[in-house]
């Protein structure tokens, strides 16, 4: 598999965002908020003594709040990235990759470095590591406590979610312009600034419990039409959408109600719903998380429309499972030529539509390369164009393509932290590479 990083170097393409520009948001995450987020985690572990017998909790301490404390330790003084010593599936594919990288670089690769993207996603496959190591009688989800207190607090943006959804009924047909799925497009992207990664800071985003005019965010790019278009020329109630899931809270219970408003709504026949397949970023979802969330909405928590919404979508026909790609360090563009990724471009091919949530994913469709705001956006994603593709992201990162000349000027006049700070969103919208 390429890295970006090589792929930079022979196209000339811009650098990748990387730890080793000092002033960068890579630099400030690597240095402050990554050991922030792993002393979280082995603080968190630690209050779960009644979920372990003795013999588990003995190994909880010994391999995985040791391990998190020398990851730590590593991390904070530069140490050279290591070899997993684990014998998961993708042990092997990480191996090579670093083995790889040593060689390209002649060196050992370094946590302030080398591309943020790798570094970053190399720190979350360390804590499955530990979790595998530790080889419990239970399995553990090292981010489980701060994801269930998210759900919790989605109660309210549940109940209107839903409303919104059950109220989308054949509005695709309609010539209103298909409010409801308008409504929970702008929900979606406003619930993506609960990411509990970020938050990890205690630079707390307030999220709103309404949409996204109300919590202030400045949405950039708006291509819903776009959407909406491209759904309806595939036809009435034919087309397949597949959506990325990026953080359960929140964002998933919004990202299931818009599941519920394509379907309902007749713009789509089928909606499919890609999860993680381990625990990735702190809060993306996974299989289990999903059916949690469907449980608790379904549980009368969050009002009866959450409900109605659960009763009428079954996990099994909706998911789409969880390929192992969406947790390796690559970029989206290197994922039809890469054997991690091939099966995965083909799934993703036979959608009208690819809805990709979230801010990680944003990076990885753009490869995490320092383009100019003003790149054409299908330059950016490259040889990613499995089908018309609607990203849906607030910005937490220096990266962004697509923007109008002088738009960037403007949102850096208005907040200096615009592209980090989740304070601007886009709704973008990617037509087929033939249409
Ligand atoms: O993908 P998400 O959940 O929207 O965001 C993930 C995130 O918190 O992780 C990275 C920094 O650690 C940033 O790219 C981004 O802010
Ligand atoms: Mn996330």
């Amino acid at each position: 598999a390429q890295s970006s990083d090589a792929a930079a170097q022979v196209d000339n393409l811009p650098e990748p965002l990387s730890a080793r520009f000092v002033d960068s948001f890579a630099y400030k995450t690597v240095r402050d908020r990554l050991p922030v987020i792993l002393a979280k985690v082995a603080d968190s572990v630690c209050r779960r003594k009644s979920e372990f017998n003795s013999t588990d909790m003995d190994r909880v301490k010994s391999v995985i709040i040791g391990g998190v404390s020398r990851l730590r330790n590593e991390l904070q003084t530069d140490k050279p990235l290591l070899p997993l010593s684990d014998s998961a599936s993708d042990t092997t594919a990480w191996n090579d990759y670093l083995a790889e990288l040593t060689e390209t670089l002649g060196r050992a690769p370094s946590w302030f470095k080398e591309p943020w993207l790798y570094v970053e996603c190399y720190m979350y496959r360390r804590l499955l590591e530990l979790v595998n190591l530790a080889d419990l009688t239970v399995g553990i989800d090292l981010f489980a406590p701060e994801k269930r207190q998210s759900l919790l607090g989605s109660a309210a943006l549940a109940a209107a979610a839903a409303e919104a959804a059950l109220a989308a009924e054949a509005e695709a047909e309609a010539a209103n312009g298909a409010p409801q799925l308008r409504r929970l497009l702008r929900l979606c992207l406003s619930a993506n600034l609960a990411d509990l990664s970020l938050s990890a800071l205690a630079e707390a985003h307030q999220l709103a419990a309404d949409d996204a005019n109300s919590s202030g965010l400045i949405i950039l790019l708006d291509h819903t039409d776009q959407f909406v278009d491209c759904l309806r020329q595939r036809g009435p109630a034919v087309a397949v959408v597949h959506i990325v899931l990026d953080n359960v809270g929140p964002e998933l219970v919004s990202d299931l109600c818009l599941a519920e408003c394509l379907l309902r709504g007749g713009h789509a026949a089928k909606v499919r719903l890609h999860t993680k397949a381990a625990p990735w970023f702190v809060s993306d979802a996974t299989e289990l998380d999903l059916a949690a969330t469907l449980d608790w909405l379904a549980s009368g928590s969050a009002g009866q429309s959450s409900v109605q919404l659960a009763e009428s979508l079954p996990v099994s026909p909706l998911s789409s499972g969880s390929d192992p790609f969406w947790t390796t360090w690559l970029a989206f563009a290197d994922m039809e030529t890469s054997p991690l990724g091939a099966k995965l471009y083909k799934k993703l091919s036979q959608a009208d539509c690819v809805v990709l949530k979230g801010d990680l994913n944003y990076r990885k469709a753009v490869s995490d390369l320092a383009w100019p705001p003003t790149a054409p956006l299908a330059k950016a994603v490259g040889r990613f164009r499995p089908a018309p593709l609607l990203l849906v992201r607030t910005l937490k990162s220096n990266v962004v393509a697509g923007l109008a000349p002088g738009q960037a000027e403007a949102a850096d006049a208005q907040h200096s932290d615009w592209m980090v700070a989740g304070k601007c969103g886009v709704l973008q919208f990617l037509p087929a590479e033939n249409a």
